[in-house]
């Protein structure tokens, strides 16, 4: 039972952007408890249990300590909270450039239409794909962003016909990253440039500077 105005919170820590357009800004991650979904390359696994329950006061306070602008929060499944929507709301009415990490798992339409929704598609190779809540990808903005997580060629074609079919390239910017340590990032680079595919590929920067570990 959620407590009012409270969330379970994984991890609050402040690194640069390694995913998304954001990437290397300066920003606070707040990583909420809990995940319906197991993908199979979750990197964030430890966020599935535990955790501490936090007032938004609390949160923001830990949040307005680092002196930052943006703001990302992320899980788990930070949607699989109720609580999320009103924290949402509350970062953006306090002054932060926020974007929401979510796994596309959930309806997006409740978010507050100030945050930048990095959407997941889950492909086939995550195990997560009869998960996806497709009626999402008719509720993209231009500020929002639509994502896959690569695990190998046959995840690429997939993601690739997907993209050409429903045209989501002009609906809002569309990242392509390789599951870390997977995939040959030189690979799918060359895959995108020969399809002419008009998506951004990226690679999780924090984890070439510092690693895979929870804080960064
Ligand atoms: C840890 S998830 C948390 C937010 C949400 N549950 C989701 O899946 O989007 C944040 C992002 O990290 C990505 N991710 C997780 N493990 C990864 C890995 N091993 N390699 C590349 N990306 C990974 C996810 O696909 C997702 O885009
Ligand atoms: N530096 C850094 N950037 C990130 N962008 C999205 C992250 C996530 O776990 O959702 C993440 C993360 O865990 N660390
Ligand atoms: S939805 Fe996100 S947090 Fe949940 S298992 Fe998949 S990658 Fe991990
Ligand atoms: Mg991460």
């Amino acid at each position: 039972m959620a407590v009012a105005d409270s969330v379970r919170v994984s991890e609050i820590f402040f690194s640069l952007q390694g995913e998304s357009s954001r990437v290397g800004l300066p920003t606070v991650f707040v990583r909420l408890t809990g995940c319906p979904l197991r993908c199979g390359y979750c990197d964030s696994a430890y966020a599935f249990y535990g955790g501490e329950t936090m007032s938004f006061d609390l949160v923001l306070e830990r949040v307005a300590a680092y002196g930052a602008q943006y703001v990302c929060v992320t899980g788990g499944e930070p949607l699989a909270q109720r609580n999320c929507l009103p924290l949402l709301q509350k970062l953006c009415d306090t002054g932060y450039s926020v974007s929401l990490e979510t796994s596309g798992a959930m309806p997006i339409d409740p978010v507050d239409p100030r945050v930048s929704r990095i959407v997941d598609i889950k492909t086939p190779g995550s195990g997560e794909v009869d998960k996806n809540h497709w009626p999402n990808l008719d509720l993209l903005k231009s500020g929002d962003e639509l994502k896959f997580v690569l695990t190998s060629r046959a995840d690429y074609e997939w993601a690739r016909d997907l993209i050409q079919t429903r045209h989501l390239a002009q609906r809002c910017p569309v990242l392509l990253s390789p599951v870390w340590q997977g995939i040959d990032p030189a690979d799918l680079a060359a895959w995108v440039l020969e399809d002419r595919l008009p998506v951004r590929m990226q690679v999780q920067l924090h984890k070439i500077l510092w690693g895979e570990k929870p804080g960064v």
